[in-house]
């Protein structure tokens, strides 16, 4: 089953979640319909908290949340979002002695297939579409990191989910493998919804369609990666030296210096990216304070 083109796979507002002291989340609100979104931001925004609240795995102290159609507050409503969703957590926490095929059946017992002979297939197809079909016998503890995080991408898959949220799934990677799992999350996201949390930009501009940056659990951009990117034109430029003035500036493969922040007058501006944007929102000593109000 599909959700309707018009209706959000997700939307959340006013979500608060503390940790004893940390606050961790502070009224984070968004809508995620069909497609690729990423989050973005740095070590401690926020990013695994959010995503556990959305795969139901947590709840948030306060605010509203809906999950494909379902309220995550209601054992009912938990129950109908997490028999259409796949959830790639941080840490999938595989038992070692299981083989790759035995972990994925197990994860698709849970997920109430009980048709063996049908969960067996739905298991290989998964791993194929992994690219895991020889290794479906190894034991996992025998995999690579690589191998291991196609395991639990496979484990995500099984029953086709209309949702997939994916913790950092392409961390660790190498970049055969990362180009191989873009495939698989890019065509996904042709059909379901897709969020997934990364520190890469590069990823960002390479498979999503839309970008939600979190810093210090509030959402500081939601948008095009092209917009954010856009945020940022008129603010990096490139000369010959090093900018000490600016948020961030670099020698590049060319030789010359790429510089994030106020240019001089006269500066020598070039297309700003992704990263540049993201750049502007999370340095602190940046002159965005004022986007969040
Ligand atoms: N179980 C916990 N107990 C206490 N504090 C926590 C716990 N989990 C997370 N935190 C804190 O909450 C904040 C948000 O953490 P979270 O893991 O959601 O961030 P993140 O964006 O996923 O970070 P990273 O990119 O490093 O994985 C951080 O300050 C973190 O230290």
């Amino acid at each position: 089953m599909t959700i309707a083109a018009t209706m959000p796979a997700v939307r959340a507002s006013e979500l608060t979640l503390r940790y004893g002291r940390t606050l961790a989340l502070d009224g984070v609100a968004f809508t995620l319909r069909d497609g690729v979104t990423g989050l973005l931001g740095p070590n401690g925004a926020g990013k695994t908290t959010l995503l556990r609240i959305v795969a139901t795995a947590l709840a948030p102290d306060s605010g509203q949340l809906t999950v494909l159609g379902a309220d995550p507050r209601t054992g009912s409503g938990r129950l109908a979002v997490r028999r259409r969703l796949g959830y790639l957590p941080q840490d999938p926490g595989f038992h070692p002695g299981f083989t790759a095929f035995e972990f994925v059946d197990y994860v698709a017992i849970l997920k109430e297939l009980t048709d063996r002979r049908a969960r067996h297939q739905e298991v290989r197809r998964v791993l194929a579409s992994v690219g895991l079909e020889r290794q479906a016998g190894k034991r996992i503890r025998a995999l690579s990191g690589g191998m291991k995080q196609r395991v639990a991408l496979a484990a995500a898959l099984v029953g086709d989910p209309d949702l997939l949220v994916l913790d950092e799934p392409t961390v660790g990677l190498d970049p055969e493998q990362r180009m191989r799992f873009r495939e698989v999350i890019a065509e996904l996201g042709e059909r379901r919804t897709v969020l997934l949390s990364t520190h890469q930009t590069e990823e960002v501009m390479a498979l999503c369609q839309r970008v939600i940056v979190l810093d210090r659990g509030t959402v500081r951009f939601e948008g095009q990666p092209g917009e954010l990117a856009d945020l940022a034109a008129g603010r990096v430029w490139t000369s010959g030296a090093r900018e000490p003035r600016a948020l961030a500036s670099w020698r590049t493969g060319s030789g010359l210096y790429r510089h994030v922040g106020d240019p001089p007058p006269g500066a020598d501006l070039v297309t700003p990216t992704v990263e540049d944007g993201y750049l502007l929102f999370v340095d602190p000593s940046a002159t965005h304070g004022g986007e969040d109000a």
